[in-house]
């Protein structure tokens, strides 16, 4: 399947015909998506495995056979599809949460998640994982309706209570206001009527010598 890799790709609103990494089936013909959750699928299955010696060592050696056939494909970060994929849940990057984004208008933006042990801390999300899902949902409206690449500049979260797993959660990111190259955001993340964690974000947009590829040696 050709897929659009631009990194300012207008922003896809959620299609139910997408992929959903909870769901085995996959858009027919869609094989980076089918390979994105077969990976996530490998994620939730090993973190919630006991396997005895003799089958960790066996699987052991079929992934690194696996990651060996991915090594002989490697291409530039601008040319790799993991994170690059807007109409996949958490860009077809495996470590990124499956965060669907519904709507995006100017200032607001909506999106759900839902979580597997994978990304689990002790029956609930890990709270690492929380500033992942607003940083995704939050960067996504920064930087949207045309405006200039801005980066984070801090992420403030509060957990508000526990994230329970395996059930879908409302995320939530507003625009609060802009002052000059400094945009503010606001996040909230709920489980039905329950505010698990909400967050204050600062983006500040990039000046011209700074660049997105910081390899290129731009002035960051
Ligand atoms: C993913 C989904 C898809 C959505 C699309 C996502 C793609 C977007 C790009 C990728 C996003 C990331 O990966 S972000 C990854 C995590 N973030 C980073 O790595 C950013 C690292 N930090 C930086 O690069 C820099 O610090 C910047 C660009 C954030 C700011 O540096 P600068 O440009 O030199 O800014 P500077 O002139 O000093 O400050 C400008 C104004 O902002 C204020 N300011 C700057 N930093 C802070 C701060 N931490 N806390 C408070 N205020 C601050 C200053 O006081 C000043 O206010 P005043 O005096 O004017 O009032």
């Amino acid at each position: 399947m050709d897929v659009s890799l631009r990194p300012n790709a207008p922003i896809d609103i959620w299609n139910p015909d997408w992929n959903d990494p909870f769901d085995p089936t996959v858009e027919a013909g869609d094989e980076f998506a089918e390979l994105v959750a077969a990976v996530r699928a490998v994620q939730e299955a090993f973190t919630r495995s006991r396997p005895d010696p003799a089958a960790a060592a066996g699987i052991a050696g079929t992934l690194r056979s696996v990651a060996q056939r991915l090594e002989e494909l490697e291409v530039g970060e601008d040319d790799q599809i993991a994170g690059h994929r807007w109409d996949l849940a958490g860009r077809g990057q495996a470590l990124a949460p499956p965060l669907h984004i519904d709507a995006v208008t100017e200032t607001t933006a909506r999106g759900r998640v839902t979580v597997g042990r994978f990304h689990a801390g002790r029956y609930a999300m890990n709270g690492g994982v929380t500033p992942l899902i607003f940083d995704e949902i939050m960067a996504r409206l920064a930087n949207d309706s045309g405006r200039p690449w801005a980066r984070t500049a801090y992420l403030n979260v509060n957990f508000r209570a526990p994230a329970p797993l395996d059930v879908e959660l409302r995320v939530e990111a507003e625009y609060l206001r802009q002052d000059g190259r400094k945009r503010f955001m606001r996040g909230t993340m709920y489980h039905g009527d329950v505010l698990v964690a909400d967050a204050d974000g600062l983006w500040v947009e990039l000046k011209p010598e700074q660049t997105l590829n910081i390899s290129e040696g731009g002035d960051v």
